[in-house]
């Protein structure tokens, strides 16, 4: 192994939304492909149908294994078969669209795990859709998880340039939500996105927890989740030598971390941190699946069934989602390189 390149692999997503479209208007802007080799997987008339779609015709080399895209200087097609396309209508949640998504993401992880891919960027995917079609986990993160044999703690990142989160509880109903604010969790969330942080480049990443009770639970009145717990595990970080603070109630810590104060804001559940960076930036975001041992990342929208087949979903999240597993990846592929010559 000498090639310091990564191979990135793409996925076009659920085919019943925007993500076709999104792949199609990315590879478009091949001046960031060069030198880049990318392995593009999914059935070929969806890859027809997102270009269809976006008004842009690629003409890529097809491959017929993962392990041929590094010959190739930019990207390269893997045609698989997974879904007919009368079966998956446009804005349908189907057990087919479901299925497809999943046997495509398990083959990238495959070749992952085989060593012929360096990071994965997949295009939305429809989470019911996809337990329609046969995901037994409480989402494509426990499912990566399990598949990729790890056993500390992983998250969701929602990243906007500068600004990082990480959460201690994610796709579950919100009902549920308290029993995941554990010390436990807090200080794996807060590790996990400081250490992620420092292998994206940051030097001291500032980490804020945010309190879990409307206004950190004013004195204990209002709940006693940031006395019993939370601040508890900020010390622990704090005694571990972690840059830890908190915890700051929720709705005004995201300003001073957008007026860069912090670098990443540790989150009690989905929505707290969601709906700030979506009101931030919804056009930049990127989810990166942290946790895991190769980098896995996606934009922060979803399908978006409501535009789905229309030409008018924006591509800049999923530039940024590309951009971030070529950085990543190619982080661990030196990463290995050295391993391998030390
Ligand atoms: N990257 C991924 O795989 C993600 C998948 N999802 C999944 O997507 C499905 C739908 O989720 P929703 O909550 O409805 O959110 P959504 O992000 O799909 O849609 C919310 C609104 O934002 C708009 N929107 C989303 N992306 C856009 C884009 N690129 N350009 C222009 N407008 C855009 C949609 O038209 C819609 O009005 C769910 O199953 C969810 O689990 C949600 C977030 C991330
Ligand atoms: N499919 C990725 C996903 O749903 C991540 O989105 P979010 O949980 O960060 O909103």
């Amino acid at each position: 192994m000498t090639d310091s390149r990564p191979v990135i692999a793409v996925t076009l997503g659920d085919p019943a939304g925007i993500g076709p479209e999104l792949i199609a208007k990315l590879f478009a802007e091949t001046a960031q492909f060069t030198a880049v080799p990318t392995v593009l997987v999914g059935d070929r008339w969806l890859w027809q149908e997102g270009q269809r779609v976006a008004g842009i015709r690629h003409q890529l080399p097809e491959v017929d294994g993962f392990a041929a895209a590094r010959e190739h200087d930019g990207p390269v097609f893997l045609p698989v078969e997974t879904v007919a396309e009368g079966e998956v209508p446009y804005a349908e949640e189907t057990a087919a669209g479901g299925a497809s998504t999943l046997t495509v993401l398990t083959r990238c992880l495959e070749a992952a795990q085989a060593g012929d891919v360096d990071a994965i960027c997949f295009a939305p995917l429809n989470k019911f859709s996809m337990k329609k079609g046969g995901l037994q986990h409480e989402d494509e993160l426990h499912f990566f998880a399990e598949h990729l044999g790890v056993d500390g703690y992983f998250c969701e990142f929602n990243t906007l340039g500068m600004l990082w989160t990480s959460r201690i509880s994610s796709h579950i109903p919100l009902k549920d939500a308290a029993q995941y604010v554990t010390q436990e969790r807090i200080v794996a969330a807060s590790k996990l996105i400081h250490d992620s942080l420092i292998l994206a480049g940051f030097e001291r990443p500032r980490i804020a927890v945010a309190a879990f009770n409307p206004h950190g639970g004013e004195g204990g009145t209002c709940g006693r989740e940031e006395i019993d717990v939370i601040a508890p595990a900020v010390k622990a970080c704090q005694a571990q030598g972690y840059p830890v603070a908190g915890p700051f109630p929720a709705d005004t810590i995201f300003l001073k971390a957008r007026d860069g104060e912090y670098d990443a804001i540790v989150t009690m559940y989905h929505d707290q941190g969601q709906i700030a960076i979506k009101l931030l930036g919804f056009k930049q975001g990127v989810t990166v699946q942290g946790g895991l041992p190769i980098p896995i990342t996606t934009p922060a929208h979803g399908t978006a069934f409501d535009i789905a087949g229309q030409g008018k979903a924006d591509v800049g999240p999923t530039r940024n989602a590309f951009a971030i597993a070529c950085r990543m990846g190619e982080s661990l592929r030196r990463q290995r390189l050295d391993t391998l010559n030390a």
